[in-house]
This record gives C-alpha cells, structure tokens and sequence, in this order.
C-alpha cells in the first residue's frame, strides 16, 4: 500500500512530522509557502497540516483531488473554508483544548501588562529614562473581569483571575447556570458586562453574532477607563473604534495578540497610549506547540491510516477502536445505500436507516453517513462519507436513522428504505462471518446475495424455463455468470407469483443484451447493477 502524502504548510513543532511517519505517512515541511505555491503542490497530498497563517480557500481546496484530511493544529479554523470542504469530501479536524492553558495564560499576562504599563515602562527604562514619575497602575485585586466567551479559554481564564481575586462575570448565550456557579463566575447579559467591567477580555470565536460585538456603540457603553483584551480573533473588536476610545480616554488600555488583518504590519492602533500587542502569541509556548502538534499528527495519521475520526468538525467522531468494528458496517452500508439508489425510480424524498441487532450497538451516524455515500454515488463521482450527508441535505433528502432493541431474525441486520414518489423500497443486508457483507432482503422479498462488481437484476414470473433462456442469452454473448440468487414475491410464496433473479457476471453488461432480456417471455424488470 502506498503511504498517504502529507503537507504540513505552517511552522509546526517538528513531533508533528515524527509522528506521522512513524504512523506510516510521507511527510514533507513546507511552513511559508504563498497561496500561489501551495495550490502549485497541493494536488499530491492526501493530508494537510496547518495552523493559521495557511489560508485554505476554495481554490486550494479545488487544486486538491487527494485531499482527505486537514487539520488545524490548535483552536480556531476561521482560515479554512469548512462549508466547502465539507462539499469537497475533506475532513476538518483541530485540537480543541491542546493550546488552551497557554492561550488563557497570554490573556491574564495582557491583563497585567495593561494594568502596570510593562511593555511602555520597559521600553523607556531601558531607554535610559528610569522614567518612575510616570506609571501609575492599578490592582487587579477586586476589580471585575468580563469574560466574552466563557467556553475552553475563557473559563481557564475565570479561574485565574479568580485565584487573582477579581469578580468574573460572564456573556456567553450558551453558559449554563450551573456551570456558572461551577466556575464560581456570574452570568450576566452583555449590557451589564459592558457597563460593570474594570477588564474585558474576549473568548469567543469569530462567527456572524461576533465579528464586532465590541462596535462602536458597545465600547461607548463601557465603563469609563475600562482595559480590553483580545487573545481570541481580530474581527471581534472595531479597531477604527477602539482608536477612537483610547484617544478619547473611555478606553484606558487595549491589549491585542489578534488582528482584523494579519500579518498585522501597520495599523492606527500602532503607537497609540495605552496600546500594547503582539503578533498572535496566544499560543506560542513550548508546551501548548508540543501538544497540538502531537495531537494533530495523531489524529490525522489515524483517520488517513486507521479510519479513525476525533476533533473533526464537519464529521461525527469515529475512535480507533470503532473503526475496524465498523469497516465491514460501512461497507454494508454503502452498498446497500447503492443498491436502493440504483433500483428506487422515481424522486426520493426520505431514506430511513433502521439497524437491528449488534448493529444497533454501534455509532449510528457512521452507517448513516455510508449509506448516504453509496445512495448518493448515483448522482456524483466525488461523493464520499464526509459530503454525503451535506449533498443529502442539500437535495432535500429526509434522512431518518432508527435503533431497534427488538431481536430479529439475524444477529445484525442494517435495513435502507426509501420513501420515493413511487412508494417505499427497503433493501436489507447483513454480515457473514461478522465482516462479509451480504444482501439478505430486497423490496420486501428474501434473497441472499454478494453485492459485488457487476450483476443484473431481473424481476418475471415465477414459470419454468426462464432460467435457462436468461442463460443461454448471456451465454450467447460471451457474459459469464458468477452467482446466481433467487427469490419469490410475495415472500415465500410458491410458483406461479413473480420471481426475482440476482446475477453476478464477470463483465458489464452491454445495453443490447439488457434490452434482448427485457424481451424475454415473462420478463417484467431487467437492471444492470455496479457495486
Ligand atoms: N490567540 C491565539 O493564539 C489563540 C486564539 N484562540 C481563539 O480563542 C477563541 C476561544 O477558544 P475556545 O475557548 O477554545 O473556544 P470554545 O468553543 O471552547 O469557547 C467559545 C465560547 O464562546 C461562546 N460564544 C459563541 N458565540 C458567542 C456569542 N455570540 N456571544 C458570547 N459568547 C459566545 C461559546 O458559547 C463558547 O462557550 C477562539 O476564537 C480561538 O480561535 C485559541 C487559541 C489560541
Ligand atoms: O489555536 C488558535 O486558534 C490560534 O489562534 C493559534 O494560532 P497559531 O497556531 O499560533 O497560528
């Protein structure tokens, strides 16, 4: 088996690279390159590994047809465009808590350096200055912090400055109450933190409801004198208005490791009193560089070489232990998907996933998301697990997955039933030998069969000698059958009903001889199938 390729495009601690090669991957290191050369090479890597200055666009993602996988060494994923990678197939995997502490940590260090002017006191006193007249701070000691954002980051930062003795209050829509008491921090809407807060600090990633949630309007409703910080993302604060607040006085400090643009190498904020920044640092300690480093080459070894998924943002999780249960699930899955899409005429309009038995034991969304690849495999070349369930989405399609407890009559069974303009078709299969997938129903009828390369499936009625003349056809044009299934409609019903034939054949079948059969006496239905 070749090794998967990977990229790592961002300057990344070098136990990323060991570890993908000692997880079976070629790895190259290519931290700096522009959009220009990355799209250049892109094409030959089935993994990315970034951080944030790689800008994964559209047209990166478009240059790569090997693709599989990119993962974002620490939090924030605003660089990669996830909706079209998702579309693409791509799965987007970070390392959420890897670079927290250090993260928090760089928060609480802006906050002290605002209160005692460090970064301005050092830079005139070793200017020869000992300008001592000229600093006057404040204690941090029973001021409140308002925490924006109080998820990973923002409560390691509650918990810090709480050892600090400040009152924290928090907005975050989605903070429980519980939690707040947990974290021994107050829950308060926006208005109250703006109006109460000595200190704000930013903890949110940068969505719609965030990009400036400090506007112009919310920093006038701050308390007069108050300091800012952002450790989180560049577009959270209006920076032509936080110029405006500093030099006006409302603001006394701003402490920024993020901007709106970055590389950030000009900016009005620049020089300003009471400005201090740095060039996106949040993260930049041994420790947290060493830990999402690992972790990201872990994870993406894992899913390029196991199947595996963990942290991923556009897939459901998948552990390594899970997946080789699942493998054989999958490929079930897949091809019964494909089996309903091929047969089913007529415009689908829900899929039912229902699982029975030991497959009911299992993660429901994996299965679910295989079905819908092999479903959807009919309409486009470049579907797989991860952009089926957006493509179904897409087309309307009502996905439902159900859990049976109830035992039926095999020990695993994953049954796919579309709803289409026609009426419901319901194919079911299960596994032989706990790993060989096998068709064991089709529209209601019971059929055993491989769902393998090429085969034909024939509906006639039930009356002697039909085998043999479908025989000899193919036999007549060179097509060799492999298997050969049968079954009755109604279920188990004796002669005379219909009769329903599943071939498999060494080669497709040309559409004059699908046409020569559909003129066979008794003949009703004939459909070339590929698996
Ligand atoms: N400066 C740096 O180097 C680093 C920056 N970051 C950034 O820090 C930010 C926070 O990271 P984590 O704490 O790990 O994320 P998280 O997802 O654990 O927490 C984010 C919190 O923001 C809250 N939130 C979402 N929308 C909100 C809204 N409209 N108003 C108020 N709260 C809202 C969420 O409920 C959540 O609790 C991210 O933007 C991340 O990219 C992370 C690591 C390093
Ligand atoms: O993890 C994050 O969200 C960060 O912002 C850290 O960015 P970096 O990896 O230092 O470019």
């Amino acid at each position: 088996m070749t090794k998967p390729k990977v990229l790592i495009s961002d300057k990344m601690d070098p136990n990323a690279a060991r570890i993908f090669e000692e997880r079976g991957c070629a790895v190259d290191v290519k931290p700096g390159m522009t959009p220009d050369e990355l799209k250049a090479v892109i094409g030959d890597y089935d993994g990315l590994a970034i951080r944030s200055a790689t800008k994964v666009t559209p047209e990166i993602l478009d240059a790569a047809p090997n693709l599989k996988v990119i993962g974002r060494a620490g939090i924030g994923v605003d660089n990669v465009d996830i909706p079209y990678a998702s579309g693409k197939g791509v799965v987007v995997m970070n390392t959420p808590f890897g670079n927290s502490i250090t993260t928090a940590e760089h928060a609480i260090a802006m906050i002290m350096a605002l209160a005692r002017q460090i970064p301005a006191a050092n830079a005139r006193t070793q200017n020869g200055e000992w300008p001592k007249n000229d600093f006057m701070g404040v204690e941090v000691t029973g001021k409140t912090l308002g925490l924006i954002g109080a998820g990973n980051i923002g409560s390691i930062v509650a918990s810090r400055a709480l050892g600090l003795r400040m009152k924290v209050v928090a907005f975050d829509p989605f903070l429980t109450a519980e939690r707040a008491v947990e974290l021994g921090i107050e829950k308060v809407d926006l208005d109250t933190l703006l109006a109460r807060a000595d200190f704000i600090t930013l903890h949110t990633p940068l969505t719609d409801q965030t990009r400036n949630i400090l506007s112009a309007e919310n920093i006038a409703k701050t308390k007069k004198g108050v300091r800012i910080v952002n450790c989180a993302r560049g577009g959270l604060i209006d920076e032509a208005a936080l110029k405006e607040a500093l030099d006006s006085g409302q603001v006394a400090g701003a402490a920024l490791d993020v901007f709106q643009t970055e590389p950030a190498k000009e900016s009005p904020l620049f020089g300003t009193p009471g400005f201090i920044c740095t060039p996106h640092l949040g993260a930049s300690t041994t420790e947290a560089q060493v830990n999402v480093a690992l972790q990201v080459a872990e994870q993406m070894a894992d899913y390029l070489v196991n199947g595996g998924v963990t942290n991923a943002l556009n897939m459901p999780s998948l552990s390594a232990e899970e997946a080789p249960k699942l493998r054989p699930y999958m490929a079930l899955a897949e091809r019964l998907g494909s089996l309903v899409g091929q047969l089913a005429h007529g415009n689908l309009t829900t899929i039912s996933i229902e699982r029975e038995g030991a497959a009911a034991e299992l993660a429901g969304k994996p299965i679910e998301a295989a079905v819908l690849a092999g479903l959807m495999k009919q309409y486009s070349d470049s579907v797989n697990m991860v952009n089926a369930p957006y493509l179904a989405k897409e087309r309307g399609l009502d996905v439902r997955s159900v859990r049976h407890e109830r035992d039926g009559a095999y020990n695993t069974l994953v049954r796919v039933t579309v709803g289409t303009s026609q009426g419901d078709r319901s194919v079911a299969g299960t596994l032989f030998g706990n790993d060989n997938p096998r068709l064991v129903g089709i529209f209601g009828i019971g059929i055993e069969a491989d769902l393998t390369g090429n085969m034909l499936y024939i509906v006639n009625e039930d009356a002697p000698g039909f085998i043999g003349r479908i025989g000899t056809l193919l036999g007549e044009n060179g097509i060799n059958i492999g298997t050969f299934h049968l079954g009755r409609r109604p279920n188990g019903a004796d002669a005379g009903g219909e009769a329903v034939l599943l071939l498999s054949v060494d080669q497709p079948i040309p559409e004059g001889v699908v046409k020569e059969a559909c003129a066979l006496e008794g003949v009703k239905v004939v459909m070339p199938l590929a698996f």
